[in-house]
């Protein structure tokens, strides 16, 4: 149930848990339709209704080693504000498992960043690590998947590998709600030719890096 007087989505203690302990004992987490319907929705909607020419080609690596190569991702992101009611709920709910998971797991999570992301027929991302050993600072990953329908023949599941060595990966199947949470660094993860239009929504929980000469997060 939403709250009567926000519209904000409901807190959720035991999806949160449980993202929590399997975070522990295997370093990842996959719920099937468990966003809160009302947020699902309302995130739905939105991807529809933006307009096309707010997605941009999506790049690989931040700042000055942010390049744009079609052989490796060939889908459209939106990044997510809180200018609009839809994203305000979002990262208030992300804003809420951040800090149960700081309180669970002391991970120390500092920001929240996440994009919209849309796959067109053909489009895919080849297997990657979000976060690199040592320079990281994107700690957990986070997908939702926002496609009320999702049939076997559209393909486009995101397989998330145990670990470099792992070429079988499991298969996941991006339809609306369900949440995907893993470590950043630690497993390679990729998504197969979607067949269909598919929506998502990826983000990530960072630690803070500032420095004198580096001012987090950069943008
Ligand atoms: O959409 C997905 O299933 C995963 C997307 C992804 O790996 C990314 O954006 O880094
Ligand atoms: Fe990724």
């Amino acid at each position: 149930m939403a709250d009567i007087h926000t519209g904000a989505p409901p807190v959720q203690p035991h999806l949160f848990e449980a993202i929590a302990q399997n975070l522990l004992s295997q370093g990842y987490s996959v719920h099937p339709g468990a966003l809160p319907q009302a947020l699902s929705e309302q995130l739905y909607r939105h991807s529809q209704e933006l307009p096309q020419q707010q997605f941009d080609p999506a790049g690989i690596g931040r700042d000055t080693q942010h390049t744009r190569s079609e052989a490796i991702r060939k889908d459209q992101i939106c990044w997510i504000t809180d200018d609009w009611e839809a994203g305000r709920h979002w990262l208030t709910w992300a804003g809420e498992l951040q800090t149960y998971l700081n309180r669970r797991l002391f991970l120390g999570l500092f920001s929240f960043e996440s994009h919209f992301a849309h796959y067109g027929p053909g489009d895919f991302y080849k297997r990657h690590v979000d976060a690199f050993r040592g320079d990281a600072n994107r700690i957990l990953s986070m997908v939702v998947y926002l496609n009320p329908e999702w049939r076997p023949e559209y393909g486009g599941e995101l397989v998330l590998y145990s670990d470099d060595q792992d070429d079988q990966g499991q298969k996941i199947t991006p339809t609306l709600g369900t949440i995907v949470v893993f470590l950043s660094e630690e497993f390679p993860h990729e998504v197969l030719p979607a067949q269909n239009d598919r929506y998502s929504i990826a983000g990530w929980f960072r630690v803070n890096t500032s420095s004198a000469l580096r001012t987090d997060p950069p943008r």
